[in-house]
């Protein structure tokens, strides 16, 4: 075990797999574990939020196909009956033990908007101050394919991040990270700490999902590297083994832990936004000296440093910083519009991206993928 001190505020994810049959509905069963663990949790006075996964599972059946649809439309439609179907089920076991859950919604979109942003936290704050548990999915009937999550393994991670959590539980179908996809390689091992995301990770998660689940092992990695990066302790493992959960949160769970070597600096919840969710509007080409400068964290940027600006932003958008060998630095809140910029800021003494505005993606940092 990694971490010492037991979570006080936890968000759990649960796969579509892990709460469906095959044949497209909710099983009653294995949400009945859930919840089950769930209220455990909340009796020993915890906050829980469910990120719960499974509303085009738990529909398309009902609306008529005997396998998960493929096209935008048909899944949108599956989960339209199946997120309603899901949240009766939650609502009602959840009852039975005296708390109430709430359903939220998410697009990608509430992210990048920084008041969305906050507005959820504020919500969910509200949510858990009050016992409730509050249970989050993509809003998946409005959401364009192009913005979506797709799978919620990077939502769990982006509200964990968001609402501060200790800890970050990923359920899945598979009992951990294996240093190879166990299902084509009997060979594999699987990793009980892991405190990097090395490339060799990387590679051995692949991106292959199972028939009713999206993200395979790929997205839950790409959870854990926001999740570490926000220095939130994750766990991966799986959810039908029994207490799965009260072992989680007490560390002796069989699964895989991912811990940040205590050395690694943690973002803000400023940086976090945005570094993950911002959703970068435009480019800021830098000469070499600035970028040594601050990736030393040593200067903001001003207009002396800038090469070339790209896209067309506001003041207060954030943009990318490159350099003009085509590698990508950070990004950061720039002070200046496109327009001010291309007019010339010399003489301005405001920094044209400050420092503490700048998130950069080496080091401890983001990886650029993200
Ligand atoms: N390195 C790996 N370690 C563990 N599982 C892996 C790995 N690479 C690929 N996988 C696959 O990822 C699957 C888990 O993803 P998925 O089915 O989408 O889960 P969920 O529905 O819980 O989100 C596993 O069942 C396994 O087949
Ligand atoms: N928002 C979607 C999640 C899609 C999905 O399958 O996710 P996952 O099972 O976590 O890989 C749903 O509720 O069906």
């Amino acid at each position: 075990m990694l971490h010492s001190k037991k979570p006080n505020r936890v968000v759990i994810k649960i796969g579509s797999s892990s709460l469906t049959s095959l044949h497209g509905e909710v099983s009653r069963k294995k949400l009945e574990k859930l919840v089950d663990q769930v209220v455990a949790l909340k009796d020993e006075g915890m906050e829980v939020v469910l990120v719960s996964s499974g509303a085009v599972a738990a529909g398309y059946r009902k609306l008529g196909f005997i396998e998960r649809p493929s096209s935008l439309p048909e899944k949108q439609a599956a989960a339209s009956i199946g997120q309603g179907l899901l949240m009766e089920s939650y609502s009602e076991l959840f009852l039975s033990h005296g708390y109430v859950a709430s359903q939220i919604l998410i697009t990608r979109t509430d992210f990048s908007n920084e008041n969305r942003y906050y507005n959820m936290s504020n919500t969910i704050n509200v949510l858990l101050e009050r016992g409730i548990i509050p249970i989050v999915n993509e809003n998946d009937t409005v959401t364009v394919d192009r913005l979506k999550f797709g799978d919620n393994d990077t939502l769990s991670a982006k509200v964990a991040a968001l609402i501060n959590a200790d800890q970050l539980m990923i359920l899945s179908d598979i009992d951990g990270l294996y240093t190879d996809n166990p299902s084509t390689n009997p060979d594999a091992k699987m990793l009980e700490h892991v405190t990097e995301i090395t490339e060799s990770i990387e590679a051995a998660a692949g991106d292959s999902g199972s028939a009713v689940g999206t993200g395979g092992m790929k997205s839950k990695i790409d959870a854990v590297k926001i999740s570490m990066a926000s220095g939130i302790s994750t766990f991966l493992g799986k959810a039908d083994i029994p207490d799965i959960l009260i072992d989680a949160v007490n560390g002796n769970a069989h699964g895989t832990y991912f811990e940040n070597k205590p050395e690694s600096a943690n973002l803000d919840r400023k940086r976090q936004w945005i570094a993950f969710n911002s959703g970068p509007e435009g480019k800021i080409i830098i000469h070499k000296k600035a970028k040594e400068a601050l990736l030393e964290g040593s200067k903001s940027l001003y207009s002396g440093d800038v090469k070339e600006v790209k896209g067309k932003f506001e003041n207060g958008a954030v943009v990318k910083i490159g350099d003009d060998s085509g590698e990508e630095i950070g990004v950061g809140v720039v002070n200046y519009s496109t327009e001010q910029l291309q007019e010339g800021t010399d003489g301005k003494k405001k920094a044209i991206i400050d420092r503490e505005a700048f998130v950069c993606y080496f080091d401890f940092c983001i990886p650029a993928s993200l």
